[in-house]
């Protein structure tokens, strides 16, 4: 059967959280992706909600009772034998103490070890989705290099996680200058710094990572940055989304979602087309275009791993 005509199975996943230790479990032999390991959960049955299949799994294959599952990130993978469509939510809530009710090995595992270990494929955007908060601030004005500072100190101030250093004005090395100036107060927050710039000039700081703009994605065969760096791309349309994971964008930016005085020209895709798109992308996409803190819930309710803005967070 082709991959385009074969059923989609519905597969939900749980991340059963304790402090910053997350359960897994190891496939055994009689199954695929054997001895690798997983967030536990299975198949949702016909009609079935993802939450009532996590707390059923829960119960049948750990015997542990869970509640309030929140839904993380929602990924379409095609494995050579089956579709799949991983439901993936994340939960604190349970009772008992979770064992291998099939023979299958249980253990903890701080939230830390997750990148060292093997777990199928479609796993890998689950994982980033764990590392991103759901809040991506990307710089705005600045009068200078002190200023520039001060509000960033404001952005993570307020707890946000993921900083993108945007200064079109400015020349490469003045952006590499503000980029090793401030890359310690960014990582003393536990947070990561993403470069508006190339590969080469990431080479050159410290920063975590760079953020490709759409028409440079098309610049790239492969993946431009090292596997321990993140790529972000940004995208508007179908056509740069393929792109953007043909060269393994590690997360997507769509915009504009709603209009936005930045790019007045440009037609916004309203929350609904934004969810219909989001729901092809197996990485975390964080909506952009419009977009305040009050606008969080619902954007997460549409799929979306979080919000990016310039306006909602500099300040
Ligand atoms: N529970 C779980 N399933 C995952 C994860 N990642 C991932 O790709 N999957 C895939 C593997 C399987 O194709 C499917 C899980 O279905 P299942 O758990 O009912 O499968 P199963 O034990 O009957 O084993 P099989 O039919 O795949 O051999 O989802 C994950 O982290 N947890």
């Amino acid at each position: 059967m082709s991959e385009k005509s074969r059923p989609v199975l519905d597969i939900a996943v749980g991340i059963l959280r304790c402090e910053n230790e997350i359960c897994l479990s190891l496939r055994q032999k009689h199954q695929s992706h054997a001895d690798h390991w997983e967030f536990p959960g299975g198949k949702v049955e016909q009609g079935e909600l993802i939450d009532t299949a996590l707390k059923r799994e829960f119960i049948e294959e750990l015997g542990v009772q869970t509640d309030n599952w929140q839904p993380l990130i929602t990924i379409p993978w095609e494995y050579e034998k089956v579709s799949v469509r991983l439901h993936v939510y994340q939960s604190y809530d349970f009772v008992g103490t979770p064992y291998g009710k099939e023979g299958q090995r249980v253990r903890w595992f701080d939230q830390s070890e997750l990148q060292g270990i093997t777990f199928p494929d479609a796993n890998k955007g689950i994982l980033t989705a764990l590392e991103l908060g759901d809040k991506y601030a990307i710089s705005g004005k600045f009068a200078n290099a002190e200023d520039f500072s001060a509000k960033l100190n404001n952005v993570l101030n307020d707890g946000v996680k993921l900083i993108q250093l945007r200064a079109k004005g400015l020349d490469v090395a003045e952006v590499r200058k503000l980029a090793q100036e401030n890359i310690g107060a960014v990582h003393k927050a536990g947070a990561k710094l993403m470069l508006n710039g190339t590969p080469e000039l990431l080479a050159q700081t410290q920063a975590d990572g760079i953020q490709l703009a759409s028409n440079q994605l098309f610049a790239y065969d492969t993946r431009p940055v090292a596997k321990d760096k993140l790529l972000g791309a940004s995208t508007h349309n179908p056509e740069e989304i393929d792109q953007a994971l043909k060269i393994g964008a590690d997360f997507i930016l769509l915009s504009p979602v709603l209009p936005t005085q930045t790019h007045p020209d440009m037609e916004a895709l309203g929350l609904d087309a934004f969810r219909e798109l989001v729901a092809e992308i197996p990485v975390p996409v964080f909506a952009l275009g419009g977009m305040k803190t009050e606008l969080l819930n619902e954007a997460k309710n549409h799929g979306a791993q979080g919000i990016a803005a310039i306006s909602a967070f500099w300040r």
